[in-house]
């Protein structure tokens, strides 16, 4: 680890007051950082979600075209590498930053940001910061926040990472964390879930922490994968028969005309693969009432139900939440599907009553870490246990409430094995089910390990890092 061969020292005020500290001016004109300021800050004092916020702003600041795409850059880029911005910060400033005024780290993380990762001029980074700081915080603030980013200025991001980041030989896995910005027990979690802690490793933690491709699925029965990639100008995706991929900074998918008529809707590869192995099962006799235990809000509902449709088949949708239960409704229209406001453990449904059933389980999402971008620096490792219990007791529900012979699909958005394999080795030890190869019915899909789960991969598969398992109750 190379060292730095001195601290910058404390930048103009010894000890610069919190708030305003000077002279406020009047707003910048810079409406794509102030708009990406503004939501960084909505994230940290409202535990906000970026993308549900920073939209609503673009709306309603009418921000579009380069404006809104450099807004919607800097903010997911900024809340996905804070743990390495925060590492450099810390590097340049002679505090602890948890005794930097909030808002003024939000605006060094956004200017941090800029330097280290993207190709905007260092004088333009730094500068527009410190007007914003300086609109926002005062002049003294602002002096602060230009000493701190010219410090950052002063070397790459490879080169930061060499000096914040633990040493590679005694640390893989700490390093490669630092390097693509996740949380070491992450890291540590995509490397028992890979088998490695080498380049498979590396690569994952890149994939996830570059920007995702918008996903869409093609509702079935009203449009297909290639009629929807001619109306949107997308590409066929390579492996679920639905789905269509976009270009990342395609702009809002809600905004499109295939999304807002119901044609397709946004959702991504590794779900809709998930969604359709279930269906893909062969299973024998009656084959027409199919649930999903845990369906708010609705897009693998969706899918499957309009699956369901094309085949004569119902369905039933739980789930414990009143407004996610809305929102199924609401995605679901006129498809055959009942929605049901009740815990999936203990739904009240028929014992033995279902040919297919899904439990698409709430999980720590840590496979779609990519398209949340605040998630990674949210979730504690402390969450993992009282997932999987729940994820244990909605697998063992479903298996009483699939008939015998018919099929169930234990399905997460995490590759934690404490999620996984974990949650399914423990139900079929205790429960007479059969585990089923689920590699059969994800057909044309590569590197796909030896089964009988199968994990997705962003670097392997373009896909969020989704978790499926196909278990059936023996006739
Ligand atoms: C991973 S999400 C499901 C996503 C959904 N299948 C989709 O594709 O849109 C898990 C859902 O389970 C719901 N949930 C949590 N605990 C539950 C329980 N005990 N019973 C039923 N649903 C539950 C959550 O509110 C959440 O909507």
């Amino acid at each position: 680890m190379t060292q730095r061969s001195s601290r910058p020292s404390r930048p103009q005020r010894a000890h610069p007051p919190r708030g305003r500290t000077g002279p406020a001016r009047p707003p910048v004109d810079d409406p794509a950082r102030q708009a990406a300021l503004d939501t960084l800050r909505a994230v940290r004092q409202r535990d906000a979600y970026a993308n549900l916020v920073l939209p609503g702003i673009l709306r309603e600041r009418r921000i579009t075209g380069r404006d809104a795409a450099l807004a919607t850059e800097l903010t997911y880029g900024s809340l996905r590498a804070q743990g390495l911005l925060d590492a450099v910060l810390a590097a340049c400033t002679d505090r602890p930053l948890s005794e930097v005024d909030g808002a003024v780290l939000d605006a060094l993380r956004l200017g941090a940001y800029q330097l280290l990762r993207t190709r905007i001029p260092a004088h333009a980074a730094v500068a527009s910061t410190v007007d914003l700081v300086r609109a926002d915080r005062g002049s003294g603030a602002a002096g602060f926040a230009n000493a701190v980013l010219r410090r950052v200025t002063g070397q790459d991001e490879a080169a930061w990472v060499e000096e914040v980041a633990p040493d590679e030989d005694t640390d893989p896995i700490g390093y490669v964390a630092m390097a693509h910005a996740h949380p070491r027990w992450i890291a540590q979690a995509f490397a028992e879930a890979l088998g490695s802690r080498g380049e498979p490793l590396r690569e994952a933690l890149a994939a996830d922490d570059a920007r995702p491709a918008v996903h869409l699925a093609a509702r079935p029965g009203e449009c297909s994968a290639d009629e929807l990639a001619a109306m949107t100008g997308g590409e066929v995706a390579p492996y679920s028969p639905y789905g269509v991929h976009l270009d990342a900074g395609a702009g809002d998918p809600g905004d499109l005309d295939a999304v807002r008529e119901r044609l397709a809707a946004v959702q991504d590869e590794g779900s809709q693969l998930c969604a359709v192995a279930l269906t893909r099962v062969p299973v024998e006799g009656r084959d027409e009432r199919w649930l999903d235990l845990c369906a708010g809000p609705g897009g693998k509902a969706v899918l499957i139900g309009s699956l369901a449709r094309l085949s004569g088949a119902s369905m039933d949708a739980v789930e414990k939440a009143p407004h996610r239960a809305d929102l199924i409704r609401k995605a679901a229209g006129d498809l055959p599907i009942t929605v049901h406001v009740a815990d999936g453990r203990e739904s009240g449904l028929p014992e033995g009553g279902f040919d297919r059933v899904l439990v698409d389980a709430p999980c720590t999402g840590l496979g779609a870490l990519r398209r949340r971008p605040e998630a990674r620096w949210r979730r504690q490792p402390s969450d993992v246990a009282p997932l999987a219990r729940l994820q244990r007791e909605l697998l063992t529900a479903a298996l009483s409430l699939v008939r015998p012979g018919g099929v169930v699909a234990y399905v997460v958005c995490s590759p934690h094995l404490a999620e996984t394999v974990g949650v399914v080795a423990d139900v079929v030890r205790r429960t007479e089910v059969e585990w089923l190869d689920a590699r059969e019915f994800f057909p044309g899909v590569p590197d796909l390990g030896d089964g009988p789960s199968v994990q997705l991969w962003p670097h392997e598969h373009g896909t969020d890092a989704m978790f499926c398992s196909l278990l059936r109750r023996p006739a």
